[in-house]
């Protein structure tokens, strides 16, 4: 099982580095929960993981592979599962072809659908055939999930999964993520608005302000005082 270590990285939208030299380690199977208000630059580090940005520099590796040398589809076959914000389905595809999608990122060539994901998000199986389009937000959000894991993944990496989605599948959807961590051991980096559920989630946390990790800790350590300083507005 690989750490992923970032050290000092900086990325960058043009000439502007929005990322200002952002260190970390998520071990095999860890929590992260990346805080921060908005603008902070918590989606570009995300984009950054995955060589989604205009240039990284700095040191990123997962296990022994240098990620910045990797494209995003290299990064995809190591393990690396990344579910963008406002959940990217293709809306013409069935919700089987939408999850199917995801099997092409693996590295054994097995393209069948793993059974549990049916099990967490019961709705997709009887949903199978209709267009992803047809579903409701907080489906889609399911089906992201589900495509993401059918390349099962060492890593999953969320950005605000649960942003505009009705109260019953939050939760849910929350629940799910907890036992893809606690019961699968994958690693997870979620960015989340909600301090309550990062709190509960996570193993570890960090705040970003102007593309810098401002705080960072144990959950515990995710006290009122630092949501006060850091996370209100
Ligand atoms: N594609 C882009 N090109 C240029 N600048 C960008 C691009 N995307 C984001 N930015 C800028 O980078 C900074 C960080 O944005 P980012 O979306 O990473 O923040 P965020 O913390 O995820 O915010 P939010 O919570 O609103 O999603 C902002 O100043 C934003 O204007």
């Amino acid at each position: 099982m690989e750490t992923m270590r970032a050290q000092e990285l900086h990325s960058f939208y043009g000439k502007s580095p929005v990322i200002q030299g952002v260190s970390f380690d998520l071990e095999p199977g860890e929590f992260l929960a990346l805080l921060g208000r908005n603008g902070v630059g918590k989606t570009t580090l995300l984009k950054s993981l995955m060589g989604l940005t205009d240039g990284c520099t700095g040191g990123l590796v997962f296990g022994e592979s240098n990620l910045l040398s990797l494209s995003t589809s290299q990064r995809a076959k190591l393990g690396i599962a990344y579910i963008p914000q406002g959940r990217e389905i293709i809306p013409g595809f069935t919700v089987r072809e939408n999850i199917l999608m995801g099997t092409f990122a693996r590295v054994d060539g097995r393209r069948e659908i793993p059974e549990y994901l049916f099990e967490m998000f019961p709705i997709l199986r009887e949903f199978i055939g209709r267009k992803g389009g047809d579903l409701s937000g907080g489906q889609q959000q399911q089906l992201a999930i589900a495509r993401a894991l059918a390349m099962d993944p060492k890593i999953l990496i969320l950005d605000e999964p649960t942003e505009g989605i009705q109260p019953n599948i939050v939760k849910q959807i929350e629940e799910a993520i907890i036992r893809l961590n606690r019961e699968r051991g994958l690693g997870i980096i979620l960015v989340e608005q909600n301090v309550p559920f990062a709190r509960r989630a996570c193993d570890r946390f960090m705040v970003l302000d102007k593309g810098r990790v401002v705080v960072s800790g144990h959950s515990k350590d995710l006290t009122d005082s630092v949501v006060e300083k850091h996370l209100t507005f």
